[in-house]
């Protein structure tokens, strides 16, 4: 479980990025964090791993206070935080398989990480994500001649081979094909199903994020200002997020979520939609 206690980050010189944002996210569970540009959804994300220092609140990982720890404690910490990236974020030059055990390098020495020695069982992890993500046959490749979705299959691999309890994901599908995106949103939604991680997932296309999560997240200014399943984000929900606009033709509705996606050989796994997750109206 990760949890968010009056999460509030204010830039120097700046106006409050996140105020008394407050939020819980189960094991298995992925939230699509949705928001108009500036609302603060990269600056939530980093401030879960502390790439961005929060101001005040707290952020815990099961018992742990990550706000809390030493520098030394937070390297330890972050071993249980993957994180996804727009752009990837791989070495070009470096082999996929390479990429992907930078993934361990917050567990192995520092001259075993400077040889690339990594341990035996850490290849054996590597094989074993590559062979999830449908990469085996990639593995000796540079990761700069692989096209985007085969990039991002890398990143979420790298993310996977560290063992997390969560992923921070920003932007997965920015720089992808609508298919491309359904694709990786589908494998993110269905790793974090079998390994029970807790995800928040910073999307701009809300068709998408509907499509793919069980629970949407709507930050505005730096606030919640929606939270609920997918199928209760209205016109109302919309123009609360991202101000007045005709949301008529952006909004799925029930009908259109039994349908899930096009592609019958795609079937988008059917999140859940436990009772208990009301829209709150906030
Ligand atoms: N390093 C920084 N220094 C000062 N202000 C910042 C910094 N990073 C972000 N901000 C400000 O914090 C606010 C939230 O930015 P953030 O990037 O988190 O929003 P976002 O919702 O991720 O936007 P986008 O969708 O465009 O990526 C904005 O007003 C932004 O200008």
């Amino acid at each position: 479980m990760l949890t968010l206690s009056r999460l509030t980050k204010r830039y120097a010189k700046g106006d409050a990025a996140l105020t008394d944002v407050s939020l819980e996210v189960p094991a298995g569970q992925v939230v699509g964090l949705i928001g108009p540009s500036g609302a603060g959804k990269s600056t939530l994300i980093r401030c879960v791993n502390r790439l961005v220092e929060p101001t005040s609140g707290a952020v815990r990982l099961g018992a742990l206070d990550v706000t809390a720890l030493s520098r030394s404690g937070l390297r330890k910490a972050r071993r249980r935080m993957g994180m996804i990236f727009q752009e990837y974020a791989l070495v070009e030059r470096l082999s996929v398989m390479e990429n992907v055990l930078s993934g361990r390098l917050g567990y192995v020495g520092f001259w075993r990480a400077f040889l690339r020695r990594f341990p035996q069982a850490d290849v054996d992890r590597a094989f074993a994500v590559l062979e999830r993500v449908g990469l085996l046959d990639h593995v000796d490749k540079r990761a700069d001649e692989l096209s985007g979705g085969q990039r991002q299959r890398v990143g979420i691999a790298r993310a996977l081979v560290q063992e997390p309890d969560l992923l921070l994901v920003d932007e997965p599908t920015a720089s992808l094909d609508p298919k491309t995106s359904r694709q990786i949103m589908r494998l993110i939604v269905e790793v974090c199903a079998e390994r029970q991680l807790a995800a928040i997932v910073n999307i701009h296309d809300v068709a998408l994020a509907q499509m793919f999560v069980e629970r949407i997240v709507g930050l505005k200014a730096g606030r919640i200002v929606f939270d609920g399943p997918p199928d209760t984000l209205d016109a109302a929900a919309l123009t609360a997020i991202y101000g007045e606009e005709d949301w008529s033709r952006t909004i799925r509705d029930a009908d259109d979520a039994d349908e899930g996606p096009d592609e019958a050989d795609e079937e988008a796994p059917r999140a859940p939609r436990p009772a208990a997750l009301g829209a709150r109206a906030l």
